[in-house]
């Protein structure tokens, strides 16, 4: 587990209160795009939000105008400078250096809680890239989706052409990535990439914690279990789902929290569960 600092991060800001963790993308002056720093925070903070605090669910935001502006364009111009040399070394560093970006946003989804994105204006290249690795995503009328990295002379890289076919239409996902064309928060309503549009970031953020809470409510350990069954059934057949999820449900069963749930329906309370086993941190 990274040793990071919340206090100390340059690309975000993170907050933890009543279960919910709201990690906020906090260069609005530079659009948010995703500098090297970002690309280290973001995968060490999910990671130890999960690993270390009491959260059981995390809301990414952003500050600004845009949710993100992707990869800030200083890093096409280094790797440029820096990617010299013989062909093969310079490929091998290419290839770790997309997967080692790649899990970045892998983080979102191996993380076992739930993680729910709200964004606002343009959300560009690498952030349609990231924003598809989240559970659930909102946003707000102004918003807009762009596969920029083909009108950069580029295939997008990390993660939007492999995770985006599960998540809307083929055709559609064609289109905007051959074009590179802007898709309007309506037109990614109707075809189910993001679960609602809000008016303002305000608005957005109010609805989408109520949402974080309602998940926070429940068993941590059903709605770990949700997330791992929905990730695995999305990359296996059927058949392979089942069987694992009657294994999973044999080690995993969580009597206490359904007598839990029941005791407190009976008693007209909120039920109490205990947390998913984190290392402690003091956070
Ligand atoms: C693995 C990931 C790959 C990728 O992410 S590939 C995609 C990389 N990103 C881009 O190509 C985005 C390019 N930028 C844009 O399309 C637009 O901008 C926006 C839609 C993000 C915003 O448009 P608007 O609100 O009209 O602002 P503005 O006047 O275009 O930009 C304001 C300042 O921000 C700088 N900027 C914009 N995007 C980036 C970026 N990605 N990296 C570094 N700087 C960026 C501009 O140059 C400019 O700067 P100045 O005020 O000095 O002229």
């Amino acid at each position: 587990m990274p040793n990071i600092d919340f206090s100390a991060l340059e690309t975000l800001s993170v907050s933890i209160e009543n279960n919910i963790a709201h990690i906020q993308l906090s260069r609005p002056e530079a659009l948010n795009s995703m500098v090297p720093a970002f690309w280290r925070e973001l995968p060490a903070v999910v990671r130890k939000i999960d690993a270390e605090s009491q959260a059981r669910v995390i809301v990414i935001s952003s500050q600004g105008k845009h949710f993100s502006a992707g990869m800030d364009l200083s890093v096409f111009t280094n790797m440029a400078k820096d990617f010299q040399g013989e062909p093969a070394r310079r490929a091998e560093r290419t290839r770790r250096l997309v997967l080692e970006l790649q899990d970045s946003f892998n983080a979102m989804e191996e993380v076992r809680i739930p993680v729910l994105v709200a964004v606002q204006g343009g959300v560009i290249g690498g952030a349609v890239d990231m924003i598809c690795a989240a559970d659930s995503r909102y946003c707000t009328e102004d918003a807009y989706f762009t596969i920029k990295e083909t009108e950069l002379g580029m295939t997008a890289d990390v993660g939007t052409l492999q995770r985006l076919p599960h998540l809307m239409p083929q055709g559609l996902i064609r289109e905007l990535a051959y074009t590179g064309r802007n898709m309007q928060s309506e037109e990614a309503k109707a075809c189910g990439f993001v679960n609602q549009v809000f008016s303002d970031q305000q608005t957005m953020l109010e609805a989408v914690m109520k949402i974080a809470a309602k998940i926070a409510m429940h068993s941590p350990m059903a709605v770990a279990g949700c997330k791992e069954m929905i990730n695995y059934t999305r990359d296996h057949n059927v058949a392979d789902s089942l069987t694992y999820m009657a294994t999973w449900q044999s080690g995993m069963f969580q009597m206490p929290d359904v007598q839990e749930a029941m005791a407190a329906g009976q008693q007209r309370r909120l039920p109490v569960y205990a947390e998913l086993h984190k290392k402690s941190s003091g956070m």
